[in-house]
């Protein structure tokens, strides 16, 4: 095992890879360290689950296990980028196109009837969604802006759209029948097993068996109505078009991969409502699943004119849309991954509460958030913004967080335990004692989910919290509703640990649509706080903040300290911005800015000094903030547009940053001896390397793939500079 694990992933941070990962090699391995790689891509995954289709020299170690048993040792230390969480569509496109390549691998399975289809289909549906992240996360998550990144972002403040006060854009959420407004939840005083039953007229069907939890654990569940679900859609449809905004579903369908893709399933029903009760069975026969979007949808039924013009009818009928792609015609509803919340609610709040319509233009949107656990974060950050205006970065404080999420906290851990009910009845969870834990009456198509928290990760999490207050000695608020079934559990824990800590008066408890309220006044004075929260809101703020404090996330320092002692280190808080590959494909420029990467290396170089007293990799760690801070210094991060610097010089001149760095430290006269003639080489060559990536840039690309790209390909693609690679090797 190499001393760090730099991960093999998907769509731009992998670009980026190829041109910044022979830099790290190159660098570490004066001073010993060695970087491997682990490949935790989309296609990767794929290929590592069905090697029995496969050629001996097509098939691939299961990199995602090795590195799930890596993070529950003091051995681990990952730097991890981010990776797809595939919707159905993504994933469908992938095999698409290993199958192209030569893999004979099996169709998906949309409606598997036999076994066989059936284990194939459990098997992909395993590597669905967000797949990776609840692996690898066997600790609690620290997301802040490092100093340097929040003073560069306050000294070179971006852009915000105005907020007015008669904005129309608002969110919209339901007022019962959903998870929020159905959740129970219990702390369990000692190990259990439970099976989850559904007891309808026709007898019991066992839904899950043998799940076990130890001691201390939370146990909620909770389920969503399909019948209220289904009218808050058809009267958010109707009040869309009456108020004149644009109608915009926002939703998590990769992170909560059994739930939301059944809700987006449910808004596509209730948008096309007259084509689908006009047509429905046709279309079935087309084999439509609504859950896999109206992009899918309207590929199966292009050959039918009736149904076709029916679906222009309604459209027109419909209020607008807000849109993927208007220049493309890619609706909210094409596809569930396209519009992810974490993402989507901060640019649009960032954006002064706009959105794109399908006539290309901006307009104020009816943003949907279906279930009403978190939506009021973004109601009350609207209103926020509706009440001050716009936030200003140039003096804004930081939100940072400390987020629940090691073990599969919460919702993270509620894919194995989230049901679309068959049949009108009761599901009851019962524990091997024959207590009935919790119990609810649902009707057929209720969507029924449990999640569960542990006691070591919630302690964890609130020894963190105290760790990060007294390091940071500014306000801290745990996120937490008393009135939530759920949270009043977690509050029964928080409050005795700050007590017995003596630390109770340093914190405040607030329920999120308080918490967004006091933190947005906070930060707006240019104080700064900690938010303290479970999963899904460590999630959406991790986005939401830096969204409005830095333009983007991808600035984040992202610390998972691992349970069992070691460190994971994750590159910014977005994802893989598909966009940006588009743009590579397009006009061989990538606006993907690695400075999440940078930041993590450091942290990652620190944490293996720290643990293996490695004093080298200490040098090249803090050469490695120097660097960091050059970049910043001097602007060089990637530029949006072709034809200026992108990502590839960023690299350069990162590398250049760090060699002058390392060249004139006095901590190791090794390193700087040897460091010395490759600053030299990197400033002479400046002119040279700088015109070489420039001439690249303007014609399309061939990567050879999108989700299995060859590496040549993508290595000449992303290091077309000869100079710097005679330097770099
Ligand atoms: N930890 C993980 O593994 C995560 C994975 N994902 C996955 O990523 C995919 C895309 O998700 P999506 O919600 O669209 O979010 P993304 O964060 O990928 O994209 C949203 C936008 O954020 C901006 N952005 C994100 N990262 C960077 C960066 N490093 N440099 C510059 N700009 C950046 C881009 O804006 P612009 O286009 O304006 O430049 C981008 O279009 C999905 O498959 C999702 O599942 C998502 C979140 C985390
Ligand atoms: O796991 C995922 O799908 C995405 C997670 C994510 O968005 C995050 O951790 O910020
Ligand atoms: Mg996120």
């Amino acid at each position: 095992m190499t001393d760090i694990i730099y991960t093999k992933v998907d769509e731009a941070p992998e670009l980026a890879s190829a041109s910044f990962l022979p830099i790290i090699q190159k660098f570490a391995a004066a001073a010993g360290v060695s970087v491997g790689t682990k490949d935790i891509s989309l296609a990767g995954r794929i290929l590592a689950t069905f090697p029995e289709h496969l050629n001996a020299d097509q098939q691939q170690s299961d990199d995602l296990a090795e590195l799930g048993r890596l993070v529950k040792t003091a051995d681990a230390n990952v730097i991890k980028l981010p990776n797809i969480s595939a919707s159905v569509p993504q994933l469908v496109a992938a095999v698409k196109e290993l199958q192209s390549q030569g893999f004979a691998l099996p169709d998906y399975p949309e409606s598997p009837s036999t076994d066989a289809e059936k284990a194939i289909r459990a098997k992909y549906d395993g590597i669905k969604g967000s797949a990776v992240n609840p692996v690898l996360r066997e600790g609690n998550s620290d997301r802040r802006a490092a100093k340097a990144v929040k003073t560069f972002a306050q000294n070179n403040p971006h852009r915000m759209g105005d907020w007015s006060a008669d904005s129309k854009t608002h969110v919209s959420a339901m007022s019962g029948g959903d998870f929020f407004s159905n959740e129970t939840s219990a702390t369990l005083s000692k190990d259990v097993t439970a099976k989850i039953v559904l007891e309808t007229a026709s007898g019991e069907t066992v839904l899950k068996d043998g799940i076990s939890y130890p001691a201390g654990t939370v146990v909620d569940a909770t389920f969503m109505s399909a019948a209220a679900l289904q009218s808050f859609l058809a009267d958010e449809i109707a009040k869309t078009k009456e108020d004149g905004t644009l109608f915009s579903l926002h939703m998590k369908a990769t992170m909560m991969k059994v739930s939301d893709p059944i809700i987006f399933g449910h808004a596509v029903k209730a948008f096309l409502a007259p084509v689908f009760e006009k047509h429905g069975a046709a279309m079935a026969d087309l084999g439509v699943n609504p859950n896999s979007g109206l992009g899918d949808l309207l590929g199966r039924v292009k050959d039918n004119a009736a149904i076709v013009a029916d679906i222009e009818a309604c459209m027109a009928d419909r209020p607008p849309m807000y849109m993927v792609d208007s220049d493309k015609g890619i609706t909210n509803l094409h596809v569930s991954s396209d519009v992810i919340i974490d993402a989507s609610m901060p640019a649009l709040i960032r954006a002064g509460g706009k959105g794109w319509g399908p006539d290309g233009k901006e307009s104020d949107a009816n943003c949907v958030i279906p279930d009403n656990s978190y939506a009021p974060i973004y109601d009350e950050s609207i209103k926020f913004f509706k009440e001050n205006g716009k936030l200003n970065p140039a003096t804004a404080g930081t939100v940072q967080n400390i987020g629940l999420m090691a073990q599969k906290a919460e919702e993270y851990g509620s894919h194995p335990t989230t049901f679309e009910i068959a049949e009108a009845g009761t599901v009851k969870m019962i524990l091997d004692d024959g207590t009935v834990l919790h119990q609810h009456a649902v009707e057929a198509g209720d969507i029924w989910r449990s999640a569960s928290a542990r006691q070591a990760p919630i302690e964890d999490w609130v020894n963190l919290a105290i760790d990060r207050q007294k390091a940071e000695g500014t306000r801290a608020i745990f996120w937490l509703d008393a009135d939530r079934a759920h949270d009043a559990e977690l509050i029964a824990y928080v409050k005795p640990i700050l007590e017995a800590k003596g630390v109770a008066d340093k914190f405040e408890i607030m329920a999120p649509r308080e918490a967004t309220r006091a933190s947005l006044e906070t930060i707006t004075k240019g104080d700064d706080t900690i938010a303290i929260t479970g999963n899904v809101l460590r999630d959406y703020l991790t986005d939401l903040f830096p969204i409005l404090e830095l333009a983007t996330s991808a600035k984040m320092l992202s610390i998972v300290k691992l349970m069992q002692g070691g460190g994971l280190f994750e590159t910014g808080a977005g994802g893989s911005a598909p966009k940006h590959v588009q743009q590579l494909l397009e006009e061989n420029h990538l606006r993907w800015d690695s400075l999440g990467e940078f930041c993590a290396l450091g942290e990652s170089l620190q944490f293996l000094a720290d643990a293996k007293g490695n004093e080298k990799a200490r040098v090249l760690g803090k050469a490695v903030d120097a660097a960091t801070q050059g970049i910043l210094d001097n602007g060089h991060s990637p530029s949006r547009k072709v034809g200026e610097p992108d990502n590839r010089d960023s690299h350069y001149w990162f590398a250049r940053y760090w060699a002058e760095a390392l060249a004139a430290q006095s901590d190791d006269a090794d390193l700087a001896a040897h460091f010395a003639p490759i600053a030299e080489a990197l400033a002479s060559g400046e002119a040279a390397i700088l015109s070489e990536l420039a001439a690249a840039q303007g014609p399309a690309v061939d990567l050879g793939g999108y989700y299995h790209g060859d590496a040549a390909k993508t290595a000449a693609a992303m290091r077309p500079s000869a100079t710097l690679n005679a330097i770099i090797g």
